[in-house]
């Protein structure tokens, strides 16, 4: 059914609902759809109602009220005049190729260390590289790793618009799979996967420990190598770090070029900002961000650059809404409990303790009373660090830094900001102690 919506994931994804969920009009506009289980049902509700209906309408069925029953329940209920359920064609896997968002293209994909090896094997394999098979991808939560999976897709659709690319969740897997198993389709589900020209499966992960789904995958997997078709994937871990896998599974995974993608530097988080903000210039160049902002937000926003986009989409939605620039306090105030969550990582006795290292100074001299220009300069870089890389306040900045006043450690944060783009060494100091600290 081709929908289009948010999935779990946020990511235009929805659950199966081809023979999951099958509409039976009963008349007075509503319409019964028979789900597996009461939580499938609740979820599809919660999540898809209104696209339903909308496909519903567009169908030329006049529905406007769903009922979702859990499968015995409906069977038992049905009442003996309902019409029966129509029966939907198989999906073909192919259907799910609309659900690709049209934003992640290798064009908006920002490259820099932490993923230029995977973006770079994306991109082979999306020319039609056909050495890499399967191309898995793994890393951390919002590296970019469905994003690439998706740019491939789309982009070998716009290569050649013939080819069948398929592109779906682990978990989408599993639910067609156990729905096929139920109606007694699964000659129909493994022609439909079988028939695919690339395969690519997002959080494979996710079938470790659930035994039939992993069979299936694997057969599914065998029979389109076999075929020289392209399979691609990606993970949270490795396929040897994901336990309750099969041996063959494990293997057969690793068969192709394993990749990962890490944890994105600062000039990556930078750039993945300055694109987005491009982006959302172009749909509102009234937007005004002040210097320094999105620094800031690099800076302090490291774990996941999904939590860094939604940051600055949070504070450019703030932006529009007061009708005036983003300043530092404007992103301060928005952005609280984001910048709480990610402050755990630094703590000003770590950038002491780098500064110091850095600078071959003792620690003691860094935060001690002494004048002299060989520790003031870095003691003044250790405040700007404390500042930018943490949420402690200026007279908490102070205290630390030998119980100084907080006029010193502003005075300390301004001489720094100006020293950066004057002073190349300076910039070059800072750049190595950040990488450090957030290493
Ligand atoms: N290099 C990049 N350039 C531009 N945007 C990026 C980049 N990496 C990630 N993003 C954006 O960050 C968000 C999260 O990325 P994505 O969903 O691809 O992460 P993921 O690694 O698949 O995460 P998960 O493990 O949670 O599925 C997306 O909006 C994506 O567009």
């Amino acid at each position: 059914m081709p929908l289009g919506a948010a999935g779990p994931g946020g990511r235009g994804q929805l659950p199966e609902l081809d023979r999951a969920a099958e509409p039976g009009l009963a008349g007075g506009g509503v319409a019964t759809l028979v789900v597996p289980t009461a939580f499938l049902g609740s979820y599809v509700a919660r999540n898809f109602e209104d696209d339903i209906l909308a496909a519903l309408a567009q169908a030329g069925a006049p529905v406007s009220r769903l009922i979702f029953a859990p499968q015995a329940r409906a069977v038992a209920a049905a009442p003996v005049t309902a019409a029966p359920a129509p029966a939907l064609p198989p999906e073909a896997p192919e259907g799910e190729s609309t659900r690709l968002d049209p934003r992640l293209t290798f064009d908006r994909f920002v490259v820099g260390k932490s993923n230029e090896l995977a973006h770079a094997a994306a991109r082979r394999v999306a020319e039609g590289h056909t050495g890499f098979n399967p191309l898995f991808l793994h890393g951390g939560v919002g590296l970019g790793k469905t994003h690439l999976m998706q740019a491939i897709a789309q982009e070998m659709r716009a290569r050649q618009p013939q080819a069948r690319v398929l592109y779906l969740s682990a978990e989408q897997f599993m639910i067609r799979f156990v729905s096929a198993l139920r109606d007694r389709r699964m000659m129909d589900f493994k022609q439909a996967f079988r028939a695919v020209d690339v395969l690519m499966v997002d959080d494979i992960q996710f079938i470790a420990g659930k035994d039939s789904t992993q069979e299936e995958f694997f057969h599914t997997f065998n029979a389109l190598v076999d075929q020289g078709k392209q399979i691609v994937l990606t993970a949270d871990r490795s396929p040897v770090e994901i336990t309750s896998l099969e041996e063959r599974v494990t293997s057969r995974l690793q068969s192709g070029l394993v990749v990962q993608v890490n944890p994105a530097d600062y000039e990556l988080r930078l750039g993945v900002l300055q694109s987005k903000l491009a982006s959302a210039r172009a749909a509102d160049p009234s937007l005004k961000i002040a210097d320094g902002v999105l620094e800031f937000l690099a800076a302090r926003i490291t774990s996941n650059l999904r939590v860094l986009e939604g940051a600055l989409t949070r504070l450019c939605a703030q932006g529009n809404l007061v009708g005036r620039e983003i300043t530092l306090d404007l992103a301060r105030d928005c952005l609280g409990d984001v910048l709480r969550h990610s402050d755990r990582k630094v703590s000003i006795e770590e950038i002491q303790r780098k500064v110091a290292e850095h600078y071959h100074i003792r620690l003691a001299d860094l935060v001690g009373p002494k004048r002299l220009r060989s520790f003031a300069r870095p003691r003044q870089v250790a405040m700007y660090l404390a500042k930018t890389m943490t949420s402690r306040s200026l007279p908490d900045i102070g205290r630390r830094f030998g119980g100084r006043d907080h006029t010193t450690v502003i005075h300390g944060v301004r001489k720094i900001e100006e020293l950066k783009v004057s002073d190349a060494q300076i910039a070059d100091d800072l750049d190595l102690l950040r990488r450090a600290l957030e290493a």
